[in-house]
C-alpha cells in the first residue's frame, strides 16, 4: 500500500476561546492534487499554515515521508521540502521574473566573487528561471527579465506557482491561486497546476471554486468546524453534494442519515 507524503494526526490550534482546528487529520498521497474545501471559517488557512510552518499547532502530528516532523517556522517546512504559496502573493513586483524564482534563495558567484563581494549568479539564476518556466509551459513569459509589475495577475501567479515547484522538493502548497484572475488565466494556472503534479509532486490546492476544484482534483478533503468529515472524489460525488457535506446540509459519506 502506498503511504501518505504528508501526513497530519488530531492537530488543534486554538485562539483563544475560538478553536480554529480541532483534531483535524490530512492524508496527501504521491502524485495527487487534493483539494482542500469548507466553508469560512473551517480552519483550512489554520490547517494549511500548521503544515508550512506559518503556525505552531498545540497539539497533533505531522508526518513528512512518515517521519514526525516540527516545523518552529516557514523555512523549517521550506528546507525540508513544503512550499507554500499564500493566497496574498508574495512575489517582488519591481523584481524580474528570473529574481522573483531566487527571493530568498538567490545563487552567488562560485569563488570569491560571490563569498566575498556577495555577488549573485545573475547568469546562472536566470537561466535556470527559463529552464523551469519552459519546462512548466509558462511560455508567454518570453523575457525572463521582465519586470513582475508589468504582468497580469495570471502570469505573476504562474510565476509564484513555477516557484514553488522549482524548490518543492516533496510537497506544493497552494492558497487560493485562482482567486483573483479571469476565465483564461484562471485556466492556465489550472494546467500549471496539474503540470506540477505531472512532473511529481503532489500538490494541496485549497480553494472555494468549485469548478476549478472538480476540474484538478484527484480527492476532495472537506473541512467543517475546525475538522476533516469527508474525502470525496470528482467522480463519486456532484459539486452540489460537496457543497451540502460542506455547510452542513447533508451528512458527511458514511455517516448516520439524521434521525427524522
Ligand atoms: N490569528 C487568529 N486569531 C484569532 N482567531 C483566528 C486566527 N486565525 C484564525 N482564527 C479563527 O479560526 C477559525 C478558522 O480560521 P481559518 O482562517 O483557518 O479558516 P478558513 O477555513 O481558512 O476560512 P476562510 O475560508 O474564510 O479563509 C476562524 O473562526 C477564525 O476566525
Amino acid at each position: 500500500m502506498t503511504s501518505p507524503v504528508l501526513q497530519a494526526k488530531g492537530l488543534t490550534k486554538r485562539y483563544g476561546r475560538v478553536v480554529a482546528i480541532d483534531g483535524s487529520d490530512l492524508e496527501l498521497m504521491p502524485g495527487e492534487i487534493l483539494a482542500v474545501i469548507g466553508d469560512n471559517g473551517a480552519g483550512k488557512s489554520s490547517l494549511i499554515k500548521a503544515l508550512s510552518g506559518a503556525l505552531i499547532p498545540d497539539s497533533g502530528e505531522i508526518r513528512l515521508d512518515g517521519e514526525p516532523v516540527q516545523f518552529r517556522n516557514p523555512m523549517e517546512a521550506r528546507t525540508a521540502g513544503i512550499e507554500t504559496v499564500y493566497q496574498t502573493l508574495a512575489v517582488a513586483p519591481g523584481l524580474d521574473i528570473a529574481d522573483n524564482l531566487f527571493l530568498g534563495r538567490e545563487e552567488r558567484r562560485p569563488g570569491p566573487l560571490g563569498s566575498i563581494f556577495r555577488m549573485l549568479d545573475r547568469r546562472h539564476m536566470r537561466d535556470e528561471a527559463a529552464r523551469h518556466m519552459s519546462e512548466l509551459g509558462v511560455a508567454t513569459l518570453q523575457n525572463i527579465g521582465q519586470a513582475v509589475e508589468s504582468l497580469s495577475g495570471g502570469q505573476r501567479q504562474a510565476v509564484a506557482v513555477a516557484r514553488a515547484a522549482a524548490f518543492g522538493s516533496k510537497v506544493v502548497i497552494l492558497d487560493e491561486p485562482t482567486a483573483a484572475l479571469g476565465v483564461k488565466e484562471g485556466n492556465r494556472v489550472l494546467q500549471l497546476i496539474r503540470d506540477v503534479r505531472d512532473r511529481g509532486l503532489p500538490v494541496i490546492l485549497i480553494s472555494h471554486n468549485m469548478p476549478h476544484v472538480f476540474e484538478v482534483a484527484d480527492r476532495i478533503h472537506i473541512q467543517r468546524l475546525g475538522r476533516r468529515i469527508a474525502v470525496i472524489t470528482p467522480s463519486s460525488h456532484s459539486m452540489s453534494d460537496a457543497v451540502a457535506i460542506m455547510t452542513g446540509a447533508a451528512p458527511p459519506p458514511g455517516a448516520e442519515e439524521p434521525a427524522q
